[in-house]
C-alpha cells in the first residue's frame, strides 16, 4: 500500500504497532530456543549485547518499513539530522534480560520511535510478555493498550537540598531519601513506568538514542518531562544521558517522595 498523504505519520505509527506485535511474538518464541537467546559477536560493538533474535527482529522491521514506506530511513544509531522521516528502532530493548532470562523475562520490549527534523513524532513500545502496547503521538496523548497514560501527581517537599542527579552521582542518587530505587533494565519500559505513574523518575547515563527515542514521546505526552542530568538543560537524545520524570523539581525541591527507577550504565 502506498504512503498516505493526509496523515503519513499516523499510518506509519499504525504500522509500527502491527510490526511490534509480530516482533514481540518472535521474541517470545525465541525464548524457547537457547541459541536464539545467546549473545553473538558483532563487528560494531563489544559492549552492546546482541543476540540472533535482535538481528532477526531488526531485519523484520527494516524489511517491513522499506516495503511499506520506501522513503523512510531506519536507524539504530542516529537521530536524523535533517528532514528525512526516520525510524529509530530497538528490536529488543533489554537484551540482557532477554538473553539471561532475568526476572522471568518480563523486562524487555520492542521499541520504535519516529523522528522528523530531529523531532520525535511518535513512539511505540511493546512489552510482549505483559501484552502491553505503549503508544504516543506528539500532541495527541500517550496510551497503554488504548488507555490514556498520566504521570504521577506526586511532588517533592520543599525543605530538602536535593538537586537533580548529575552524571557522576550514582552513589548520591542511591542514598537519596526516597522510598525505593530500582534498576530493572529496559530503558524503554522504565520510561513507560514513569509515563504510567508507577514511578516518578528514571535516570540513566550511558544510554543510547534507540533505547529512549520511542519512550521519550510517551513520557512527554503523559505529562512528564525530560531533562539532562544537570537538571538545567533540555534533553538531547543523542547525549547518552537522560532523566525522565513526572515533573521537574526546582533546585531546592525534595526527591523524598520520589520512587526512582535508576540505572547508571557509564562505559
Ligand atoms: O542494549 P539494549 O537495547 O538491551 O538496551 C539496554 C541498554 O543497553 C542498557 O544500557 C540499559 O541499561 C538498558 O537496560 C537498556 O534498555
Ligand atoms: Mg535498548
Amino acid at each position: 500500500m502506498a504512503e498516505q498523504s493526509h496523515d503519513p505519520w499516523q499510518s506509519a505509527m499504525d504500522h509500527a504497532v502491527a510490526v511490534a506485535r509480530k516482533a514481540g511474538e518472535m521474541v517470545r518464541a525465541a525464548l524457547q530456543v537457547q541459541d536464539k537467546c545467546s549473545p553473538v559477536q558483532t563487528k560494531t560493538s563489544a559492549v552492546d549485547l546482541v543476540t540472533e533474535t535482535d538481528q532477526e527482529v531488526e531485519r523484520l522491521i527494516i524489511q517491513s518499513v522499506k516495503s511499506k514506506f520506501p522513503s523512510h530511513s531506519v536507524v539504530r544509531r542516529a537521530l536524523c539530522a535533517h528532514y528525512c522521516p526516520t525510524w529509530i528502532i530497538d528490536p529488543i530493548d533489554g537484551t540482557t534480560n532477554f538473553s539471561f532470562v532475568v526476572e522471568g523475562t518480563r523486562l524487555w520490549a520492542c521499541a520504535s520511535g519516529f523522528a522528523v527534523n530531529q523531532q520525535v513524532e511518535w513512539g511505540v513500545v511493546y512489552s510482549a510478555i505483559e501484552d502491553k502496547m505503549y503508544t504516543a503521538r506528539r500532541g495527541r496523548g500517550a496510551f497503554c493498550n488504548g488507555r490514556p497514560l498520566q504521570v504521577s501527581p506526586q511532588t517533592g517537599q520543599r525543605e530538602s537540598p536535593y538537586r537533580c542527579p548529575t552524571d557522576s552521582s550514582l552513589r548520591k542518587v542511591l542514598s537519596l531519601p526516597v522510598h525505593g530505587v530500582r534498576g530493572a533494565g529496559s530503558a524503554a519500559l522504565n520510561m513507560c513506568a514513569v509515563a504510567a505513574g508507577f514511578v516518578e523518575v528514571y535516570y540513566e547515563t550511558g544510554i543510547h538514542v534507540w533505547d529512549v527515542a520511542a519512550a521519550s514521546v510517551i513520557v512527554t505526552e503523559a505529562g512528564g518531562v525530560l531533562f539532562d542530568t544537570t537538571g538545567e538543560g533540555a534533553v538531547d537524545l543523542m547525549s547518552r544521558t537522560i532523566v525522565a520524570a513526572n515533573n521537574k523539581p526546582s533546585p531546592r525541591e525534595s526527591s523524598s517522595s520520589w520512587t526512582p527507577a535508576v540505572q547508571d550504565n557509564n562505559i
